[in-house]
């Protein structure tokens, strides 16, 4: 496997996004930061009291003071835990804030995207990095806020607490601080390569289940179980081989930072223990010295042992940035509402897919209520047509109107709920089909929905259903035939009453007679709709008031009963 990226330990990309999402909380991080500090100084009466037990109570017999001060310890360290309690409950606020306002902007941000965007992109290396890398936020600001800044003023105010006790011991674990400086940015730099290769790996094995979740009938009919077994195999020997990797890197780096915050409590007992011996310090000076080095070597352990899961979290937070703030967004960002009347018209719209012209300056009227047709060879570029219509895609030259009104001004997701629109490939989830017919007008009672399906030849169907319209469809639709998919996805695009109906070789699963009595239903809906319908079929073409023909880019009106309309998709 590739490994992963150069030395540079900090991200800025990861560091601004993080600071984006606290910024806002900055007030509350302030408080936090403030009550996490006055926490980390009550170790002061602590060591305080350490030393009254070490100078005075031992040594002058006062044996009545120990409970006394023992007693006064313990109430401390309550008050401690109490804080930390209650800082624990601030910080959870923040952090659980913070992750939901990313997940949100993450959601938000698909439906900014293009559809050529969602066309071009690994979906499923998508779906990881939202839900796997925003929950690396999640652990990445716990860790930061609940542990490493209250480990900071911990370690602040504990280094005061030590330098004033005795600054030359100090000076001399000092020594130490290069080493731990060069062990820590190489050991680190060890850790961000294997957390990168771990994390490409986890991505790579989730991909991988998604297909296997997802494509299990083409697995089958293409007999490649054996050789997908293989693969995902490969997979995850991948993602545990890198994952052990990644846990060793992160062990390795803890026991090396305890070593050396080890070695400086072998060079106090040794200094100090000689300064005591010397007359140059009392035992209780040494005694809440080495109490105090001990915290300070506990926080600094905590700072040290959080750096590979900061690393983690940076990493995640690289590739959200770029979720984020790459892609391709939709066309039209345009808010005007409009009185849409379903009259829809092209103006010397060109098209092309990176260079590859598809459409050449096509003119195209639909006026409202008429019935369009369009025919035209497989690949001249007719489902791109519907996709310039429907606003999925812009022309690179010419213009699309509504009622009039030019595609650039207008709320695209406002126009398109005057649109009924039936794809090639229709879209079902797992869910009743009652649940599928009402996504996009959930306030449609059960009646409209019959009504809708009664004009798309469903209606009898889905009543013979076992749970009629409560029958479950199977994701994608499975569990009906191709045929029933094609009359819902009819009934459902009409259950709005749009302006403008637009049907991709809608029929291409129904029998004569079928297509017959649906075109004559389709075009009896009450207060008629627009229809642009692409298809292949003389049977649905007949009904046309208007035919143009695609071909090798132009689009030519022709006359529906001219030899012109060759109908097979082969031209
Ligand atoms: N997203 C895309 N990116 C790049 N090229 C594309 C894309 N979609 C379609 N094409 C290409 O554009 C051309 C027109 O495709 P389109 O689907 O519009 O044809 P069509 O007339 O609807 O074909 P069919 O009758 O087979 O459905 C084809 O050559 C196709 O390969």
């Amino acid at each position: 496997m590739k490994r992963g990226p150069g030395p540079d330990l900090i991200d800025r990309h990861a560091v601004r996004l993080f600071a984006h999402y606290y910024r806002s909380r900055r007030v509350r991080l302030l408080f936090y930061a403030l009550a996490a500090a006055l926490q980390s100084l009550l170790v002061l009466p602590i060591l305080y009291l350490i030393r009254l037990v070490f100078d005075q109570a031992i040594p002058e017999g006062k044996a009545d003071w120990l409970p006394l001060l023992g007693g006064a310890i313990v109430l401390i360290r309550l008050l401690h835990s109490g804080m930390a309690l209650w800082l624990r409950g601030i910080v959870l606020d923040m952090v659980k804030g913070a992750v939901q306002a990313l997940r949100q902007d993450l959601l938000d941000r698909l439906y900014v995207l293009s559809r050529e965007h969602f066309n071009h992109a690994d979906l499923d290396r998508m779906h990881t990095r939202i839900v796997l890398d925003s929950e690396r936020f999640d652990t990445l600001s716990n860790r930061l806020l609940s542990s490493l800044l209250p480990a900071v003023f911990a370690s602040a105010a504990l280094l005061g607490v030590v330098l004033i006790l005795n600054w030359r011991l100090v000076a001399m674990t000092a020594l130490l601080l290069p080493v731990l400086a060069w062990t820590s940015r190489r050991a680190g730099a060890r850790v961000k390569a294997d957390v990168h290769d771990c994390q490409q790996a986890m991505e790579q094995f989730s991909k991988g289940a998604r297909f296997t979740l997802r494509q299990m009938d083409l697995i089958r009919l293409q007999a490649c179980e054996a050789r997908e077994k293989i693969v995902q195999r490969q997979y995850i020997q991948a993602l545990s081989a890198s994952s052990r990797r990644m846990a060793m890197s992160f062990a390795l780096h803890g026991q090396i930072q305890r070593n050396l915050t080890g070695w400086a409590g072998i060079i106090i007992l040794v200094a100090g223990g000689t300064a005591v011996a010397q007359g140059g310090m009392t035992l209780g000076d040494l005694m809440s010295f080495y109490v105090a080095a001990g915290l300070l070597n506990g926080q600094v352990d905590a700072l040290a042992g959080g750096i590979p899961e900061l690393i983690a979290g940076q990493e995640a937070l690289t590739k959200l940035h770029g979720l984020l703030s790459e892609g391709e967004e939709q066309p039209y960002p345009g808010r005007r509402r409009i009185a849409f009347d379903g009259g829809v018209s092209l103006r010397g719209a060109s098209f092309a897919y990176d260079g590859h012209s598809v459409l050449r300056s096509v003119d195209l009227e639909i006026p409202p209520g008429a019935c369009v047709a369009i025919v035209g060879p497989n690949g001249a570029g007719k489902t791109t047509l519907l996709g310039l219509v429907v606003g999925f895609c812009r022309p690179q030259a010419g213009s699309v109107y509504a009622s009039g009104v030019a595609y650039d001004e207008l709320d695209m997701p406002a126009l398109r709920q005057g649109m009924g629109v039936v794809m090639q490939q229709q879209s079902f989830f797992a869910g009743t089909v009652l649940d599928n017919l009402r996504y996009g007008h959930p306030e449609a009672d059960l009646e409209a929905v019959r009504a809708a399906a009664r004009l798309a030849l469903a209606d009898d169907f889905v009543a013979a259903l076992p749970q009629g319209y409560d029958t479950e469809m199977g994701e994608g639709g499975a569990l009906l035939s191709g045929g029933e998919r094609q009359r819902l996805a009819i009934a459902r695009a009409l259950l709005g009453g749009p302006k403008l109906l637009i049907l991709d070789e809608p029929t291409n699963h129904l029998d004569a007679e079928a297509i017959a009595r649906l075109m004559d239903n389709l075009l009896r809906v009450p207060n008629r709709p627009a229809i642009l319908i692409i298809s292949h079929d003389p049977g649905v073409v007949a009904f046309a008031d208007r035919v143009y023909r695609l071909e090798q880019g132009r689009l030519r009106r022709v006359s529906p009963l001219h030899d012109e309309i060759t109908l097979s998709p082969h031209g």
